[in-house]
């Protein structure tokens, strides 16, 4: 028998291109996906909230959390770790639902290697103007910090051929439904697998 365990979508793309934008309007439509919290050396923003936002933890503690082998993925990202905590993602898959991971490039690539059955979608902005716009319109980075996430992204969207889908945020809401889209597709293709093989067992066993 085929294991009914949940998919997992991972959503990445450049900083400032919209993934949590286009992350938190996908989370009002669909109730099902289980969105997977991930653990920061960051600070806080304003507005944010522990456990909401992130799991904010200091540069020890995530390194006891990388020792232990409790991230499923993590990486560096402009002088802060970033990690995804594994107990969550491999518990909610297990009990058969779907994952949906928010996170930066480098990560995405750790995760395809331990789960190269997972759904990778890139966010990619319209243009690499617009992408610096959004960056400077959020106000929540100095400006050399701007100048190092617009580098980081040129590397990043080189890496855009690894991924099974590539979704444009022109507009959130298209973006969404793009997204959605491809959710309601993985899903009917593993319905698909699944009954097709059900139907072979049972002509193997007439
Ligand atoms: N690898 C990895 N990246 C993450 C994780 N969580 C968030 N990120 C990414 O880290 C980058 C910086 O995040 P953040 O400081 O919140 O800034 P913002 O997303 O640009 O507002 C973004 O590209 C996030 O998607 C994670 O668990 N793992
Ligand atoms: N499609 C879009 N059109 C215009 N602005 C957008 C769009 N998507 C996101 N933004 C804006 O761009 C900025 C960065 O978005 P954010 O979701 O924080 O990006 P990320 O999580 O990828 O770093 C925010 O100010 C957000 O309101």
């Amino acid at each position: 028998m085929i294991e009914q365990k949940g998919i997992l979508f991972i959503l990445s793309g450049p900083s400032g291109v919209g993934k949590g934008t286009v992350r938190k309007s996908l989370f009002e439509k669909d109730t099902e996906l289980r969105y997977s919290i991930s653990t920061t050396t960051r600070p806080i923003r304003e507005g944010e909230k522990e456990g909401v936002d992130y799991f904010y933890r200091s540069k020890n503690e995530f390194e006891e959390m990388i020792e232990n082998n409790q991230l499923l993925e993590y990486a560096q990202y402009v002088g802060n770790y970033y990690g995804t905590p594994r107990q969550y993602v491999e518990e909610t898959l297990d009990a058969g639902k779907d994952v949906f991971l928010e996170i930066e490039v480098q990560g995405a690539l750790q995760v395809k290697e331990n789960f190269p059955e997972g759904v990778f979608i890139f966010l990619s902005p319209p243009s690499l103007e617009e992408l610096k716009n959004r960056i400077v319109s959020r106000g929540t980075e100095t400006e050399s910090l701007v100048m190092n996430r617009l580098k980081a992204a040129k590397e990043e969207i080189e890496l855009m051929d690894a991924y099974d889908y590539v979704v444009v945020n022109d507009q959130v809401s298209r973006a969404v439904d793009k997204v959605q889209a491809i959710v309601k597709s993985e899903h009917c293709k593993r319905e698909r697998v699944a009954s097709q093989y059900k139907k072979l067992l049972e002509v193997s066993e007439s």
